[in-house]
């Protein structure tokens, strides 16, 4: 068992904090999770459950994020709204959850998660390929043909460029996914 409140009851939280639509977002990305977990043999329960949680701080106003989650860099703080990965987590453990590979997966789907954070790259993918956003269905079909690092990987370098593309700065974190992913390619930056 990962969490003592069960996954229905914590479902019921999130869907009490966010507004309807994203809550449907949510629940789309739970069980695209929960098939990405299956295609790449990973705990099915453990990603369902961050997937459940991930958004959690989504629709909290500014000043409710940064008290949650104190920014710590400039971004954080021109950003505030990125902080609702962070300030998700700090709910989840408020909820009772001590799970820490659920809890960074959470805190990771903003800026990116460590590259053998396997449980994270799933989270970070259903989220951005969802069908719902009607985008990135290179990215879903790589997940679900077992090819999670490949989805992932094409993920943070999607999302650097669409932030790149809006003028916003990634997250010096983002930065460092990126980077080490085009190191592991053999390309430069
Ligand atoms: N890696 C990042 N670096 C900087 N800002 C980011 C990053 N990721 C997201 N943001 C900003 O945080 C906000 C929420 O982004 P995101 O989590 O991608 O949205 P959504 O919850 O719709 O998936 C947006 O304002 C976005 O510009």
């Amino acid at each position: 068992m990962i969490s003592t409140i069960s996954v229905v009851d914590l479902a019921e939280r999130v869907r009490q904090q966010v507004k309807p639509e994203r809550y449907e977002h949510i629940l789309r990305v739970a069980e695209l999770a929960a098939e990405i977990a299956r295609a790449n043999a990973l705990d099915v329960e453990k990603i369902y459950l961050a997937a459940i949680l991930h958004d959690a701080a989504r629709d909290l106003s500014e000043q409710q994020l940064t008290e949650l989650a104190p920014p710590e860099i400039a971004l954080e703080r021109n950003h505030p709204l990125s902080l609702h990965g962070r300030a998700g987590r700090k709910l989840a453990e408020q909820w009772g959850i001590e799970d820490e590979e659920v809890l960074e997966a959470i805190e990771g789907h903003v800026y990116g998660v460590r590259p053998e954070h396997r449980i994270g790259m799933a989270l970070y993918v259903a989220d951005v390929s969802e069908p719902g956003r009607g985008v990135n269905q290179d990215i879903r079909d790589l997940a679900l043909s077992g090819r999670l690092e490949e989805a992932y990987q094409k993920a943070v370098l999607c999302k650097v460029k669409y932030l790149q593309s809006k003028g916003i700065e990634p997250h010096p974190r983002t930065l460092a996914a990126y980077k080490a992913i085009m190191e592991q390619r053999g390309e430069d930056c």
